[in-house]
């Protein structure tokens, strides 16, 4: 039984029959699909009154304390109906402002699923009187108060009832929105809870009656009166209309193109073509609201730390999402820009022969190599030094790949400039794209980096992994929107750099659990990438992994081994952090991860992305009077 007794489970208008038909209130009894007539004003008196007031009060405790995951079916149906019922006008506008207040309370609050569903449910021209007043009781930008207009004290005092109406409706709205919505956001941004809303209705729908409704009630007026610049905007500003486009979407498709192709036209008039949905519709309204408790869901922080130890692909997954999310990826980088990869190259190559097997016969001769290599480093005249002999010992270099490939131990990017030894000697050498990919500069200090993501302004934040530098990611850890944790698959052999009695892999899964439960991410979604899978595959059938795991039995099979590594990560983590195998030097490979990471994370987070308080001032929200909803109060 309820903890509110029994009648809460049980409409008074339906099936307890202790509302008959011998009440004056014309109307009732009149729910879900039954034939409404409107009677335009009703009396209500006696024990009626009293059983409407009874159960009005049941429901306002009832949705004060409870959100409607926790309630029976039917009783939530019931309440549901009585409660739209309440909200007729046909009712006293007290009735009807306590049961406004109820409705708009749990549209400000997103706790609406069951409520668009009974309004669905509810025959149209109901749900029209309703729609209209929501919107009217959300309209922040009609010329000051109608009440000027208003010139008989009759109306004025009927226009300022009908003010304090919709100001309770507006109120409940308000008080209701998810933490800091109204605060230090856009404007418009007050509206997201009602144009999901919208949004969830027309597309739970299952006939195009609601999406004509909605039309109808001049919709896409509000909309693109809160959204002037809907389609023009800026990236900054476009985040902000992603509700609106989700309404749009939903509309356009339930709206029949046979039957609506007026309101369809204008409607397209008005739909930015680059909005993309990953899921369908309702899923993604669903992620959408599913997500808008969480604080971390980018209020304030668009920011994307990328955090992990040293070497373990961060940068390069940086490098990736810039290029990739830029608006020419094939022209990303200038020759100039290019150019300056040509020292930080020889580098990584030198250290590349330098872990070369000395004992083997192609060592000596490979010395000359490594020694006009260093000559240019060490020296800043690029143009004037001796390229011309490196070049000549171009032939020593395909002898280097044999030595690569016997090394016991693939060194990854090591192995990769090894390879390209004869292009990287030539004179007219500048670094490709994948060159620069695959080009192993220690990151020191911060680098943030604004980037489009899909028509999203987001800040990803590369940070230096080696210890030193983990000191500086605490200033960064309240601003964090979202994790992403790189991790290397192939540590597992490895020692730290800066500490060569510790296992990289030790290291990188206690960084992981700090990360993990610092309360400054509690809310904050962690995505663990395990990269560097390619090295990973190659290792593990030249290095058991056994020798450094005890307990792992998989031998060199790569699905044993990297599971075993992600149950290992896992174990102690947060069950909503998601895990990705991946290889950031396969440009395919991590935009896939990239573009997945997007779709379930980001995109239902952008409603809620904003850039920061100074972005828009705050105007205070005036509740006005312009469409009045047809009544006669007592
Ligand atoms: N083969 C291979 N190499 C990778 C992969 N990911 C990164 N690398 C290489 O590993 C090296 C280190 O990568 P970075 O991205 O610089 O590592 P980081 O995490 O930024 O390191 P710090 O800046 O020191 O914290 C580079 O040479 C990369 O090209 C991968 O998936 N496969
Ligand atoms: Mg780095």
């Amino acid at each position: 039984m309820s903890e509110y007794g029994a009648s809460e489970t049980s409409s008074i208008f339906t099936s307890t029959g202790t509302f008959t038909s011998s009440s004056t209130v014309p109307g009732l009894g009149a729910l879900s699909g039954k034939a409404i007539k409107r009677f335009g004003s009703a009396v209500v008196n006696g024990v009626d009154a009293i059983l409407i007031r009874r159960r009005l009060a049941q429901i306002e405790d009832h949705f004060a304390q409870k959100t409607d995951g926790t309630v029976q079916s039917d009783a939530l149906k019931s309440l549901y109906s009585d409660l739209l019922e309440l909200s007729r006008p046909v009712y006293s506008l007290s009735i009807r402002t306590r049961a406004f207040r109820v409705i708009m309370g749990k549209v400000g609050g997103m706790d609406f699923e069951n409520l668009a569903q009974a309004m669905i449910d509810w025959p149209l021209s109901e749900s029209y009187d309703l729609l209209k007043a929501m919107i009217t009781c959300l309209r922040t930008d009609l010329s000051k108060s109608n009440l000027d207009s208003v010139n008989n004290a009759h109306e004025t005092g009927r226009a300022a009832r009908l003010n304090a109406f919709f100001a309770a409706g507006h109120d409940a709205y308000t008080s209701r929105l998810p933490p800091g919505f109204f605060r230090n956001i856009p404007q418009s941004s007050f509206v997201i809870p009602f144009l999901l809303y919208i949004a969830f209705s027309v597309a739970s729908s299952s006939t195009s009656s609601f999406s004509r409704l909605a039309i109808e009630v001049d919709l896409l007026s509000f909309i693109t009166d809160l959204y002037p610049d809907i389609l023009s905007s800026t990236i900054d500003r476009r985040m902000y209309s992603f509700p609106a486009q989700l309404v749009l979407h939903a509309l356009s498709e339930k709206l029949d193109p046979a039957v609506d192709s007026l309101s369809l036209a204008r409607l397209h008039s008005i739909f930015d073509k680059r909005f993309h949905l990953s899921i369908d519709t309702l899923s993604s309204i669903r992620s959408t609201i599913s997500r808008h408790n969480s604080q971390s869901m980018f209020y304030q922080k668009p920011n994307i730390l990328l955090l992990g130890p040293g070497e373990t692909g961060k940068t390069t997954l940086l490098k990736q999402i810039l290029k990739a999310f830029s608006d020419s990826p094939e022209q990303f980088y200038t020759d100039r820009e290019r150019a300056q990869y040509i020292i930080p190259i020889f580098h990584n190559t030198v250290s590349a022969l330098e872990r070369l097997d000395t004992t083997t016969d192609v060592w000596n001769a490979l010395e000359t190599t490594l020694k006009n290599l260093r000559n240019v480093i060490y020296d800043d005249d690029l143009d004037t030094h001796a390229i011309n002999s490196i070049s000549q010992s171009r032939a020593l270099a395909i002898s280097s790949r044999l030595i690569s490939s016997y090394s016991e131990s693939p060194l990854e990017h090591v192995d990769y400039f090894l390879d390209a030894l004869p292009r990287i000697l030539a004179k007219d050498y500048l670094p490709s794209n994948q060159d620069i990919v695959q080009c192993n500069i220690r990151t020191t200090g911060i680098h943030s980096n604004s980037i489009n993501l899909r028509g999203s302004a987001v800040s990803v934040v590369d940070f230096g992994g080696q210890f030193s530098e983990r000191r500086k990611w605490i200033n960064w850890f309240p601003k964090a929107g979202m994790i992403i944790y790189v991790a290397s698959l192939s540590d597992y052999d490895e020692t730290c750099a800066e500490d060569s009695s510790t296992n990289r892999m030790y290291d990188s899964m206690k960084l992981f659990d700090f990360v993990m439960h610092s309360e400054w991410f509690t809310d904050v979604p962690i995505v663990l990438l395990l990269n560097k899978t390619d090295v990973f595959a190659q290792k593990l059938r030249k290095t058991p992994l056994k020798q450094y795991f005890h307990d792992y039995t998989g031998g060199d099979n790569y699905d044993a081994g990297s599971t075993y590594i992600i149950n290992s990560f896992l174990s102690n983590a947060r069950p909503d952090t998601r895990v990705y195998l991946t290889s950031a030097v396969d440009e395919e490979r991590i935009m896939e991860t990239m573009n997945d990471i997007y779709d379930k994370y980001l995109e239902p987070a952008l409603p809620y992305l904003t850039l920061g308080p100074s972005s828009e001032p705050n105007i205070p929200i005036q509740v006005q009077v312009q469409v009045s909803v047809s009544t006669s109060q007592h």
